[in-house]
């Protein structure tokens, strides 16, 4: 999930990219809630300092903050910020003139509270449904359908998020993607040597197209490359588009070719599911390890895990894996390009490693490429500085007190950790790119959470950083390169305006 990560995380690059289109968004969300918008305003206005009801209310204030202008509230000066290099200074502004991290204001059409203080964020990271639920706008809720991971709640949540994550974190799976990377980058690196001494490569659509995908798709649903492999990837590219689109369902709309696509894949998937249930029933021994995340939920020997269900979590599973992958190797990429000591440091450390293994004759394992500390530091660096998933979005279902602080039940808390990543109290000069700082810094604190935190966190974490290791390994082992110039942009997702061109030439 990037800025749009902030509000509409995993939207797809790609979709909105024109600043009319956003802004035609917001209006619209915005006028839809406007009247309903206003009343709320003017009641939590009247609340004395939310001294009001009971409980939370009796105790707590609601934060300093402003709802802004009538109607569209704070939401365009947001937008405005998220379009320029320096996203957070909507935040940061905020934050010095109101004199709190925590703050109220009014975006995309809902009273929202606005978090840039550690343990407040942490707080709502860790709450469960009993105090907030995911929020997301109408047009992705639409698309993911009710039964999806990132909505469901309580037990079910649970137990999917459980199951999944357990899988991707098995020994099983990553040997799985560290063969199938290094089978698919193979030709791919023959053939940018192939090209001779300067070839030029983008490196934001190898990474998507290439390898990501692909290797996404087997691990969730068993699926090799093919003729249904091809359809499941063009469907996907019709589906993830409309993950922002107006929430209106007409014919020949977006969001109504995106349904249709996700129908498609829908059918697709529960063919594979139907086919798995049948030699499960047919086999002697139904106990075989699990090969893909279909085999782990039907084998989760629950009535609530349906067919349909789980076809629908593997498509949704696809929304935060495909494009945050590419864009952390993308990013790291430009900082490496940007900083000649840590990739000669990171140079020396995967050829070192290279060479032993080669030397022995052996392949490169999965926990080869994780023990690479240098590496590590680098990707978590890249992860700090670039906040591929800017923040996260609850809506309060009771009033909830944290730290003094009232969220009012029915308001949106935006957890902000972009301006918690780039705070100078938490890490010195953070606008530098120093992956150093991390061989005394602790990744497991709550100044740190590019993978969100609670019994939401990432079940994919360890797949992110396994995948980023592996393609940097095979890239700077293989060529040295020269950076073209290249510029992040933030919104409506995080990504390379040009794709981060790069001039590679071989070492050999
Ligand atoms: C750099 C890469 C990635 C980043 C920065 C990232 C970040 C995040 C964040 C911040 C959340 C928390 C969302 C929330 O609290 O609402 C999340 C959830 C999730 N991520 Fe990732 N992610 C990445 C890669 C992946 C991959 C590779 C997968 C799957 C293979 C994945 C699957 C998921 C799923 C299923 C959830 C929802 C979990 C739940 O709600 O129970 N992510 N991710």
């Amino acid at each position: 999930m990037s800025t749009a990560a902030a509000v509409l995380p995993w939207a797809p690059a790609g979709c909105l990219v024109d600043g009319a289109a956003v802004v035609l968004l917001v209006g619209a969300a915005a006028i839809a809630a406007a009247l309903w918008a206003l009343l709320l305003s003017r009641r939590e206005r009247r609340q004395p300092g939310a001294g009001g009801g009971g409980g939370a209310r009796a105790r707590a204030r609601l934060p300093p903050g402003s709802f802004g202008w009538p109607l569209v509230g704070e939401t365009l000066d947001f937008v405005s910020c998220a379009y320029s290099s320096r996203p957070e200074a909507f935040v940061d502004k905020r934050r010095l003139l109101h004199g709190s991290a925590v703050f109220r204001s009014h975006l995309f059409g809902s009273a929202t509270v606005v978090t840039s203080d550690a343990e407040v964020s942490r707080f709502v990271l860790q709450s469960d449904a009993r105090a907030f639920v995911p929020w997301y706008p109408r047009s992705l809720t639409e698309l993911m359908g009710k039964s999806s991971i990132l909505l469901i709640n309580g037990s079910l949540q649970r137990r999917v998020h459980g199951l999944v994550g357990a899988f991707f974190k098995s020994p099983h799976l990553k040997a799985q993607v560290t063969a199938d990377m290094q089978r698919r980058l193979a030709p791919a690196l023959d053939a940018w040597r192939a090209q001779g001494p300067g070839a030029r490569l983008r490196i934001q659509d190898h990474a998507k197209t290439q390898i990501v995908f692909e290797i996404l798709v087997r691990g969730l649903i068993g699926l090799e490359a093919g003729l249904e492999m091809q359809l499941l990837k063009q469907q996907f590219q019709e589906f993830i588009v409309g993950l922002m689109s107006l929430p209106i369902k007409l014919p020949g709309t977006r969001l109504y070719r995106s349904l249709q696509a996700k129908k498609r894949m829908a059918r697709l998937i529960q063919g594979i599911i139907q086919e798995k249930r049948r030699r499960r029933l047919g086999a002697l021994d139904g106990s075989a390890p699990p090969r893909d995340a279909i085999d782990v939920l039907i084998s989760g020997g629950s009535d609530e895990l349906t067919d349909e269900l789980i076809s629908d979590n593997m498509i949704d599973l696809m929304i935060p894996a495909e494009d945050s992958v590419p864009v952390l190797i993308t990013l790291a990429v430009k900082y490496l390009s940007e900083c000649p000591l840590a990739l000669q440091q990171m140079e020396e450390e995967n050829m070192q490693l290279k060479r032993r293994k080669t030397d022995m004759g052996e392949t490169l394992q999965w926990t080869d490429y994780m023990s690479l500390s240098f590496t590590q530091h680098v990707i978590t660096e890249t992860l700090r500085m670039g906040n591929i998933i800017n923040g996260i979005m609850r809506k309060a279902v009771r009033d909830v007190e944290v730290k003094g602080h009232l969220i009012p039940k029915g308001w949106c808390v935006f957890v902000y950790f972009r301006s918690v990543h780039l705070d100078d109290k938490i890490y010195d000069e953070p606008y530098r790119f120093n992956p150093w700082r991390w061989k005394e810094k602790d990744t497991s604190t709550s100044s740190f959470t590019p993978f969100g935190g609670g019994q939401r966190l990432c079940p994919g974490l360890d797949l992110a950083r396994l995948e980023a290791s592996i393609f940097l390994h095979h890239l700077v082992t293989t060529f040295r390169w020269v950076a073209e110039e290249d510029h992040i942009v933030n919104f409506p997702t995080v990504r390379l305006k040009r794709g981060m061109p790069i001039r590679v030439t071989s070492k050999d």
